[in-house]
């Protein structure tokens, strides 16, 4: 029986790249479908919103000349690409998976809606939300707080390459210690950067919780949806 019955996973596009410094690592890759059709075969509802880290980030393009614009909606599109990925993995693994693009773009994929989404959910599909919320100066965690709500999931699963949420960042503090549950307004007073704050202000005033966990560990994915205390908690 699980705890969670639509859930809405962000997974981390830098995190898709695996050991090489760009791009798509089909390991990796296959290796997220795997978890999705796992999670689905326990009966859960998966939408999935993905990064597009591994690929293009609009803040690194103005580094280099780019307008940020511009840089944005590259990163946008970035994260199409990934979620075509993601389609075609889980589609050879024989989980049904359709991507909905928030820039119309058919036929590559069928444009956003809520209710396309939601109904899709109903009907055992899992649903790709790409192209983020099609607006610059967001990020994808703030896409997957705001594509969270609207679906009506009961939980934000993050899905990145840390065990949850810490006092400082892992990777670069090794003193920095585990949270098991936090509430929002803890992580927002004290700017763990997690997630951008954005994101934990939408799940906020929308009381949609999130649990950050490490995705790269088989089966967390599953543990969490049945309701196994893994990562973070975050909550009212
Ligand atoms: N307080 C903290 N607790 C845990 N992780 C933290 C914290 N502060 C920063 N981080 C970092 O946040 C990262 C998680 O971010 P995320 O999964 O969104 O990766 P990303 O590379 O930004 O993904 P994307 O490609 O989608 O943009 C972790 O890898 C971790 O190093
Ligand atoms: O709503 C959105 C979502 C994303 N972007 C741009 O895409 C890249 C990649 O997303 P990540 O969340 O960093 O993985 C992001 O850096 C933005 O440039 C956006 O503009 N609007």
């Amino acid at each position: 029986m699980v705890k969670y019955k639509r859930v809405l996973l962000k997974l981390s596009g830098e995190s898709l790249q695996g050991e090489q410094n760009y791009g798509i690592s089909t390991e990796m890759l296959n290796a997220y479908a795997q978890e999705i059709g796992a999670a689905v075969k326990e009966g859960a509802q998966v939408a999935v919103v993905i990064g597009g880290g591994n690929i293009f980030r609009g803040l690194a393009g103005t580094s280099k000349g780019f307008d940020r614009v511009k840089g944005d909606q590259m990163g946008m599109l970035a994260t199409i690409i990934n979620s075509l990925a993601l389609e075609s993995a889980l589609t050879n693994q024989g989980v049904k998976a359709k991507v909905l693009t928030s820039i119309r773009m058919e036929p590559i994929g069928e444009y956003y809606s809520a209710h396309k989404a939601r109904e899709l959910l109903n009907e055992g599909v899992v649903a790709i939300l790409a192209g983020g919320t099609s607006n610059p100066f967001f990020t994808t965690d703030t896409a997957s707080a705001l594509r969270g709500v609207e679906i009506e999931a009961e939980v934000l699963l993050k899905g990145t390459r840390v065990d949850g949420i810490y006092t400082a960042d892992p990777e670069k503090d090794p003193t920095a210690v585990r949270f098991e549950e936090i509430t929002f307004h803890e992580a927002y007073s004290k700017q763990l950067k997690v997630m951008d704050l954005t994101a934990f202000t939408m799940c906020s005033e929308n009381n949609l919780p999130i649990v950050v966990f490490d995705m790269n560990k088989p089966k967390n994915l599953t543990k969490v949806i049945l309701g196994e205390k893994i990562g973070t908690l975050v909550k009212n």
